[in-house]
């Protein structure tokens, strides 16, 4: 078998009488990462919170680096890196100065490490300005850096682009790349199926504390309705001729709408809208939709994120 840098069966974690995670198994190879992909309240902080031994689980055989996270917590901390949603950046202290504190608190952890880490994160330009006064990217990438102190073999990030534009989130994954490159074992929770199908080795989809679905990216995209140019109409008639002239698209009669499957690239756009022209048909909306999070509940469970959400 291959070496399981965590291994889950059985995990089960209630708050008062409202059960959050009823039963979750998963396996993370070491050296891969898996994301965990839900909506807002789907469990995805509390099942990072068990896995890093922050809180116990009520019942489940839970292993992180070869550790039990119930009897062996000193050991599993030890082998751990994690990034919350809420950053552990001091604001009142400088990038620098929160480096060289977690530098301080990590034993082994050596002086060269900050100065490493700075100009790895890009943040050597703004070591000595006060984290206060660094943008959400900068303070996620501030925050990393600073669990990579130790250099744990295992790190969780939670939520970690969530809130950011979409340049730091870029950013965020190419060091997220080149943090595996190195071997390290990654477990990501997201909300953006674009996020988990870019990073993630295999994805679970989380859903009323079951895990819904699991699979490579393209497993899990097999089952989702593809990209699509949505066509909007203003009339019953014409969205009858726009159905009999485009013979694969799905026809929505309440919104007037026609969803065409596309890749979504130039040239297929460019022949939807040549092929309108050519009837003298024109369609009130033009857009294209990519499958998101959205698309995944539907197609997993039938029925959307809103139900999950608080
Ligand atoms: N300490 C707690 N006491 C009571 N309920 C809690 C506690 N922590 C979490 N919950 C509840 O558990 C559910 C799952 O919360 P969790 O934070 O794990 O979800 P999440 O998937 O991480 O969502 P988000 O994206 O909002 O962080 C929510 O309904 C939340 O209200």
């Amino acid at each position: 078998m291959t070496d399981m840098a965590i291994a889950v069966s059985g995990l089960r974690k209630g708050f008062k009488d409202k059960v959050v995670l009823d039963g979750i198994d998963l396996e993370v190879p070491a050296g891969t990462v898996f994301s965990l992909l839900g909506p807002n309240g789907a469990g995805k902080t509390t099942t990072v919170n068990v896995l890093t031994t922050l809180i116990q689980a009520d019942a489940g055989n839970i292993r992180v680096a070869g550790h039990d996270v119930a009897t062996e917590a000193k050991a599993v901390r030890a082998s751990i890196g994690v990034t919350g949603q809420f950053a552990a950046v001091d604001e009142l202290l400088t990038g620098q100065e929160n480096l060289q504190l977690m530098v301080d608190l990590t034993s082994g952890a050596d002086q060269r490490t900050v100065t490493d880490l700075l100009e790895r994160f890009d943040l050597a330009e703004s070591a000595h300005k006060p984290a206060s006064t660094y943008s959400g990217g900068m303070r996620r990438k501030l925050d990393l850096a600073m669990t990579l102190v130790g250099n744990p073999r295992i790190i969780f990030l939670d939520e970690p682009t969530t809130g950011l534009d979409p340049r730091s989130r870029r950013t965020m994954w190419a060091i997220i790349r080149d943090l595996v490159a190195d071997g390290v074992t990654v477990f990501l929770t997201t909300q953006y199926l674009e996020e988990a199908d870019q990073l993630a080795d295999r994805i679970a989809v989380l859903d009323q504390g079951k895990l819904v679905a699991q699979g490579t990216p393209e497993e899990l995209k097999r089952q989702l309705p593809g990209t699509h140019v949505r066509l909007r109409f203003s009339t019953e008639a014409e969205l009858d001729e726009a159905a009999a002239i485009f013979p694969d698209s799905t026809r929505d009669d309440e919104a007037l709408a026609l969803k065409v499957p596309s890749d979504g690239g130039t040239r297929s756009l460019r022949a939807v809208l040549d092929r309108l022209d050519e009837y003298a048909l024109s369609a009130e909306e033009f857009s294209v939709h990519t499958p998101d999070l959205d698309d995944v509940f539907l197609a997993l469970t039938g029925h959307s994120t809103e139900v999950v959400a608080k």
